[in-house]
């Protein structure tokens, strides 16, 4: 069978971004509303998105920051602390505030200094969470300086979310931005219980460890969960491109200024949402498997998160598209995308 040139789509959705605020909200938002219909906004600005009102303030900033007549919807989290109130939480889900709650365990990754000290401070939080179907979004990863960088997620999976989904038996869990095959493992043994889900970045079906280092450091490679092995890679790509239900979409599009990561201690994250479509059909097509990303993108996280899908429809094109050098977000302040400068295959077309 030869590949098709013309892909149509039900419009997706990410399910992983980080927006920001100010001015790079204005210079990111664009690219996010411009593919996705919808997205899981993340709740890790300072100070953190962690109560009703505040979600409902940042929603109307992202709304005001949208270009004049894009069609975007921006699906709220909150921050969760160690002194979340469980009534504030229920009460912004059954408003429909928030669509689900974060977990960053305390410093695992960017903004994350708020975060829960130590799991079992939130039990009633989780059980509210469980009993109301909202579901928890976990940025797996233990924060053990002695536990080496590239095993934080597969120790974190056994010593924190195996019992956790144990003590809570009916919680809903999305296992954030996936990059071990032992994460891949946990989910497909969890995935019959359909309460378990897990998003998987472009960057991690593209990029291996080793690409952080060719020819030189690369720091904008550098994310947080940091990439693994080849092998680890390949087990990302065969979840993403298998269609089973609980992978889905999440750039995880993490945008940090070109100072704030070309720098002694540069910032984690990867900007990958000026073309980040493009950048999954890259994935999809190498292997082989074009045929089952509109599962990855657009039906198996509304099935997750229990949302309609979409009506609309989106086209990519075979036709070389070429990645921005950098977006410039104010005077002397810019952001550089993920395979800034190179060419890729694919090309966004618009809607259908
Ligand atoms: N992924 C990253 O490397 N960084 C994210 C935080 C996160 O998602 O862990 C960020 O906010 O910059
Ligand atoms: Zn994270
Ligand atoms: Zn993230």
């Amino acid at each position: 069978m030869t590949a098709p040139d013309r892909l149509v789509l039900r419009r997706p959705d990410d399910w992983h971004v980080h927006l920001r605020d100010g001015a790079m909200l204005k210079a990111v938002l664009p690219f996010t509303a411009r593919q996705f219909g919808r997205a899981i906004v993340m709740p890790n600005l300072k100070p953190p998105v962690a109560a009703t009102a505040d979600a409902v303030a940042y929603r109307d900033r992202i709304l005001a920051a949208l270009p004049d007549g894009t069609s975007f919807t921006p699906l709220m989290t909150a921050y969760l602390t160690d002194g979340t109130d469980p009534a504030d939480l229920a009460r912004g889900f059954a408003e429909g505030v928030f669509t689900a709650a974060k977990l960053y365990p305390a410093n695992a990754t960017t903004n994350s200094a708020h975060g829960v000290t130590d799991i079992a401070r939130i039990a009633p939080v989780l059980e509210r969470m469980a009993e109301i179907g909202m579901p928890l979004l976990i940025h797996g990863e233990v924060t053990d300086g002695a536990v080496d960088i590239f095993d934080r997620e597969a120790v974190f999976i056994d010593t924190i979310l195996g019992p956790l989904l144990e003590r809570h038996p009916t919680l809903r869990v999305v296992f954030e931005h996936a990059t071990t095959a032992e994460a891949v493992a946990f989910v497909k043994t969890h995935a019959a219980s359909g309460r378990i889900g897990a998003t998987i970045t472009a960057h991690h079906l593209l990029i291996n460890r080793s690409h952080i280092f060719q020819g030189g450091i690369r720091p904008h490679l550098y994310c947080l969960p940091i990439a693994k092995r080849e092998k680890h890679r390949v087990a990302l790509v065969e979840a993403a491109t298998s269609g089973e239900g609980p992978f889905f979409l999440g750039t995880d599009t993490a945008p940090h200024t070109v100072a704030a990561k070309e720098t002694a201690c540069g910032c984690a994250g990867c900007f990958t949402a000026a073309n980040a479509l493009e950048l999954y059909a890259e994935a999809f097509e190498e292997a082989g498997a074009l045929d089952r990303l509109e599962a990855f993108a657009s039906l198996n996280g509304p099935r997750f998160y229990r949302l309609p899908v979409a009506e609309e429809r989106v086209v990519l094109e075979r036709r070389p598209s070429v990645t921005p050098d950098l977006v410039l977000v104010s005077e002397g302040d810019a952001v550089l995308p993920f395979r800034s400068g190179e060419t890729l295959r694919w090309s966004f077309a618009g809607p259908a």
